[in-house]
């Protein structure tokens, strides 16, 4: 996997690069992660990147050459790599996004300032318009983090246990479990007896349980449009809740 961001503030991205998941899937070569600075294809002795909008209003818009060109040295580069643009219109991202993008060659994203970017970006130079959510952020740069973060941990050999990242919350639509770890009792609050047993079946069962109750109580959409199976139907009915209504 190689990401690519794209962005007038590729300082930014120096410390996400140096720490945690990313560091130690670049030090594995599970991907590559590099910035382009995108005035580096602005013209003119101010490298200008941004210009006023056409029609008025207020703010600022980026300007389609300098992305235009820049796009295009990366994509000579990595010619099967798609281009996201993060933005506030685009699909919302969750984590089955994160698994689908986890299975492209390349990525390479496309961090809008001010206003946003000229649309003639989006219709001829953009694959992939995506959201982190409802929010106006003041650029893409942030939101390129969570996804790279997001994808990183998905793909394989990345984080270490072989089955980590296919037991996360939403890994079966589903919130993840509680967590427990030492002490066995904390400011007189007890470890649930099961997590003790040692009987992993029980304590699956378990997980499953809170999983889909922790789901019902606070993600109820989630359970919307989930096929449910036997043994979930069994857990609901013995909480009495009725996700179909
Ligand atoms: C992705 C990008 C953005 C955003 C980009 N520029 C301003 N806000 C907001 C939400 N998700």
């Amino acid at each position: 996997m190689n990401f690519v961001v794209l962005t007038i503030f590729p300082e930014m991205f120096i410390p996400f690069w140096e720490h945690g998941i990313i560091k130690r899937a670049v030090d594995r070569s599970k991907i590559s992660a590099s910035t382009v600075n995108i005035r580096d294809f602005a013209e003119g002795r101010h490298h200008t990147t941004d210009d006023r909008p056409y029609g008025g209003g207020c703010g600022m818009v980026m300007k389609p050459e300098p992305l235009a060109a820049s796009i295009r040295a990366v994509k000579k580069k990595q010619p099967c790599s798609r281009t996201v643009l993060l933005t506030p219109q685009g699909r919302v991202f969750n984590q089955k996004i994160a698994r689908t993008l986890a299975l492209s060659e390349g990525l390479i994203f496309v961090c809008g300032r001010y206003e946003g970017v000229d649309e003639r970006i989006c219709d001829s130079f953009i694959d992939d318009e995506i959201s982190i959510g409802d929010y106006v952020l003041t650029g893409g740069e942030v939101a390129a983090m969570v996804i790279i973060d997001a994808v990183t941990r998905l793909i394989p050999g990345v984080l270490g246990g072989a089955d980590s990242a296919e037991k996360d919350s939403f890994s079966e639509d589903l919130l993840e479990h509680a967590h427990y770890t030492r002490p066995r009792t904390f400011e007189g609050t007890e470890v649930p007896e099961v997590l003790l047993s040692g009987n992993h079946k029980e304590i699956e069962k378990w997980r499953l349980e809170m999983s889909l109750i922790r789901t019902f109580l606070k993600r109820p959409d989630l359970l919307k449009n989930r096929p449910v199976n036997t043994q979930e139907m069994e857990i609901l009915e013995k909480w009495c809740l009725d996700i179909r209504k």
